[in-house]
């Protein structure tokens, strides 16, 4: 555990070899997002795990139980390291998920309110009657009850939701961002050094848009390190 997982947000598998290039004879832990899995299939996995990459695919399966069990069935002979759902789709189908992925070396995880999203988003939009982080620490508990390993979560909600659904529940945080860093659409933001109670973190265009991605990529390790010292403090 603790891990930065690079997300490989680029449009084709030449665009990957590209950016793995520098990295060249170091095993990471990247990230399939839609972008590329739509466009390249289960080709991109396959190569990833070949060149000894740990591999999360994000798909963020969000539909009726069944269907999301079946998905997962399919999934399972993937090997993935981790795997997704929105935990808006409920317990029903978060358990569904977990029958339907056999593989006992994949991680399953459930996405709870995205990073992107803000509270008067979660208010008006959804029409919420609570708290943002109220809505994030129910869908965790909701997770955890439903057989789910850990949840996607903001670093600013993984302290409490390790409180209330124990330290061996995994939180994987996007919305990560160096001091100085573009925003971009992320709302819910937290640097490195701060993110004292994520088991992984996820970040994409700070290092994948970067002028120099190995070295902004050991930032975030360096910085991140700041965050395990604080703990031991
Ligand atoms: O499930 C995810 O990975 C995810 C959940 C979430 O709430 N927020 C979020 O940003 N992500 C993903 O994490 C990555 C963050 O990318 P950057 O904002 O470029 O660092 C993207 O690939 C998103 O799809």
């Amino acid at each position: 555990m603790r891990d930065v997982i690079i997300a490989l947000d680029v449009p084709t598998k030449d665009h990957v070899t590209t950016f793995l290039e520098p990295f060249k004879g170091e095993n990471l832990y990247v990230k399939v997002g839609m972008e590329l899995f739509y466009r390249e299939g289960l080709s991109v996995i396959y190569a990833l795990k070949e060149q000894g990459h740990r591999v999360f695919l994000d798909v963020k399966l969000h539909d009726i139980p069944e269907t999301v069990k079946r998905t997962m069935q399919q999934l399972s002979s993937l090997e993935v390291d981790m795997v997704n759902v929105h935990a808006l789709g409920g317990k029903r189908m978060m358990e569904a998920a977990r029958v339907g992925l056999t593989n006992p070396t994949s991680t399953l995880l459930a996405v709870t309110q995205l990073t992107s999203s803000s509270e008067e988003m979660i208010r008006g939009e959804q029409q919420l009657a609570i708290s943002l982080e109220k809505s994030v620490l129910s869908l965790s508990s909701h997770a955890k009850e439903s057989g789910i390993d850990g949840v996607v979560c903001s670093a600013l909600e993984a302290e409490g939701i390790k409180k209330q659904n124990g330290s061996s529940f995994l939180t994987v945080t996007p919305g990560v961002r160096l001091a100085g860093s573009d925003r971009h659409d992320q709302v819910r933001v937290v640097e490195p050094k701060d993110a004292i109670h994520s088991d992984y973190l996820v970040v994409g265009r700070d290092i994948t848009r970067s002028e120099h991605p190995v070295a902004s990529y050991r930032t975030y390790i360096e910085e991140w390190g700041k965050a395990s010292c604080k703990t031991s403090q």
